[in-house]
This record gives structure tokens, C-alpha cells and sequence, in this order.
């Protein structure tokens, strides 16, 4: 999976405890569903709430929305039989909370044959991201911005400052190695401005889409992490400018009064990818 080709724009966290939630995601416009076992299910609902989602994705339906399983950690009583449940059901990836290294990769590495997606939400997640994103089996960060404030013991601020050091090096680290990255929710379900905000926050950060709690927020996190027209628009200027220039024996373009160079025109391609692999989803 890579969001040059697959979009991840919106990803929606659904209790594996909620067989209405669970069927209406079937007809979702969102790009890629975690379906949950960890936090949003209580300790008493884990058993039933495997079985129950063993059984909607055997059913299927859920058509080309990226499917991941957010199973409980391999610590706890439940992680373990979790994978043995949900390995091959139909879920393309397996999502482990509270991951701290590479080790911890390696251990549900052993389980299964899926591609892994690591929660960023410990402090020494976020001290060993480097070598997490490099793990063969890891194709995606999800950030925990609840835990890692826990951790922290931060206050929440809509402008995220206590988090920044977080999710840059998770960033940082995801880039370099490949690995798509997710922004961390936002809790106020409610709030579209306070959404929008930190969605755009996210997307200017460089994240690849935002996780979600609820349906009423996929419209907001599918636009703000699309390419806008206009800078579709640019990325064709761009790349015809530098095309022209090339072909006049020059190495450098200018468009709307900014140089473009070669490092310009792979952004702009990536762009124009982007947008390609969301109008492809249709
Ligand atoms: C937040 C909610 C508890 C709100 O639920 P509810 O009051 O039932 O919402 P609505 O009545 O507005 O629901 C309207 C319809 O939408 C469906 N619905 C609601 N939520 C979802 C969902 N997530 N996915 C699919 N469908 C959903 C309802 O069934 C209603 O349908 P209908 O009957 O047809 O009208 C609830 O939204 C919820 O439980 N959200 C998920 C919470 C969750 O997953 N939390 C854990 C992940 S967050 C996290 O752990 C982050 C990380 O680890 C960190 O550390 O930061
Ligand atoms: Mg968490």
C-alpha cells in the first residue's frame, strides 16, 4: 500500500464491539477503516467483539477501503489470540497498539504474514521511530496523540505545541523509510472548525490523512488531504514550465515568480499521483 497509489485521507476507527457501526462502514466514503479491539472495546466485551469481527470481514463488503485491525497488545490476555482470529479473515494489515521498538514489530511478525502498522503513542515509540519504519514488515505510523498526551502529561492545545516534537520525528522517520503516516484523532466530534484546523495542521505537517472517530468527520479529513484544484493546476504549470526549459537547454524554470527545478517537478508529479490514485477509488 502507498498513498501515491491508494489514498489514506480518512481512516476510521471502529469498535469491533458494534455490529451496527461495523455494517454501516460498508457503505462509508472513507479511504481506509481500523477496526478496533483495544481501546474503544471494554475488557469485557474483547471476546465477543473478536468474533463479531471475524465475522464481518469474512462477509466482506467493505469493497477497496483499506482494511486494518487494531488488535490488543501481545501483553495483554487477549493479544495473541486476537492475531490467531483475525489473520486471515480478510483484514490487509494488523495495527499494534502501544508499540515501543522494532522488538515488539518482531514479536507480531512472528504471528502472522500481514504487513504490521505501528501506534506511535509511548515516548520510546517516538525515541526508536527510526528503527520501527525501517522494520521490513512495517508499512504505517499511526500517531496516539491521547496516549502519548497521557504520557506526557501535556495539556491539550488547539495548536498541538506539546505534541510537535512527536509527530515531526515520526514524520521524519516514516519519510525515511517509506511508511505511510497517520495523524491522531481529534476528540471533539463534533467540532467541524476545530477539525478542519487540525486536519490542514496535519496535512501541513506533511502526515498522509488523519484517524477518525466518527463518520461525521470523513468529509472534512477527505478534502483537506486531497490536492486543491489550484494546486493541481500548478503542479501541470510546473511541470510543462520545467519541460520547456529543459528542452531550451536550461535547468531551472520560473512559474507565477518562483524558480522550478527538478526537485519541484518530482513534488508536482507526486501531486498529480495523489489526486490520480483518489479520483481511481472513485
Ligand atoms: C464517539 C461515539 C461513541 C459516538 O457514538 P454515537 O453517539 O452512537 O454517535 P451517533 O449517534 O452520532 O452515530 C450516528 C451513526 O453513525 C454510526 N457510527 C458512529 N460512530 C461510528 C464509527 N466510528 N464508525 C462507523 N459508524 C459509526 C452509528 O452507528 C450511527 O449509525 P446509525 O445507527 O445508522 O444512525 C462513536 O462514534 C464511537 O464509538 N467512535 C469510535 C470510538 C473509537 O473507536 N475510539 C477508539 C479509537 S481512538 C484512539 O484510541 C486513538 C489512539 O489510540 C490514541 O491514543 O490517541
Ligand atoms: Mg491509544
Amino acid at each position: 500500500m502507498d498513498p501515491l497509489t491508494r489514498p489514506y485521507r480518512s481512516l476510521l476507527y471502529i469498535p469491533g464491539s458494534k455490529p451496527r457501526a461495523l455494517d454501516k462502514a460498508r457503505g462509508l466514503d472513507v479511504d481506509a477503516i481500523l477496526f478496533d479491539l483495544e481501546d474503544a472495546v471494554s475488557p469485557d466485551a474483547k471476546v465477543e467483539a473478536r468474533a463479531t469481527l471475524a465475522a464481518a470481514l469474512t462477509e466482506g463488503g467493505y469493497g477497496n477501503r483499506a482494511r486494518i485491525v487494531r488488535i490488543n497488545g501481545l501483553a495483554t490476555e487477549w493479544g495473541a489470540d486476537d492475531v490467531a482470529a483475525l489473520k486471515d479473515c480478510g483484514a490487509e494489515a494488523l495495527l499494534l497498539p502501544k508499540v515501543d521498538s522494532a522488538a515488539d514489530i518482531d514479536a507480531l511478525a512472528a504471528l502472522c504474514d500481514l504487513p504490521i502498522w505501528a501506534m506511535m503513542e509511548t515516548p520510546l515509540s517516538i525515541f526508536n521511530a527510526l528503527e520501527i519504519a525501517a522494520h521490513p514488515r512495517l508499512e504505517g505510523f499511526v500517531a496516539g496523540t491521547n496516549d502519548l498526551a497521557k504520557e506526557l502529561g501535556c495539556r491539550s492545545r488547539s495548536d498541538r505545541l506539546p505534541m510537535q516534537m512527536a509527530l515531526q520525528t515520526m514524520l521524519m522517520a516514516a519519510r525515511a523509510h517509506g511508511v505511510i503516516a497517520a495523524d491522531g484523532v481529534y476528540n471533539q466530534f463534533k467540532d467541524e472548525d476545530g477539525l478542519r484546523a487540525e486536519c490542514e495542521q496535519g496535512r501541513d505537517l506533511g502526515f498522509d490523512g488523519k484517524t477518525l472517530i466518527h463518520p461525521a468527520q470523513i468529509a472534512i479529513a477527505n478534502a483537506v488531504f486531497a490536492p486543491a484544484q489550484a494546486e493541481i493546476a500548478l503542479a501541470r504549470r510546473q511541470i510543462a514550465a520545467f519541460a520547456e526549459s529543459q528542452a531550451a537547454g536550461q535547468g531551472v524554470a520560473v512559474v507565477d515568480g518562483k524558480i522550478v527545478e527538478n526537485l519541484h517537478v518530482e513534488t508536482a508529479k507526486k501531486t498529480l499521483a495523489r489526486a490520480e490514485a483518489i479520483a481511481a477509488r472513485g
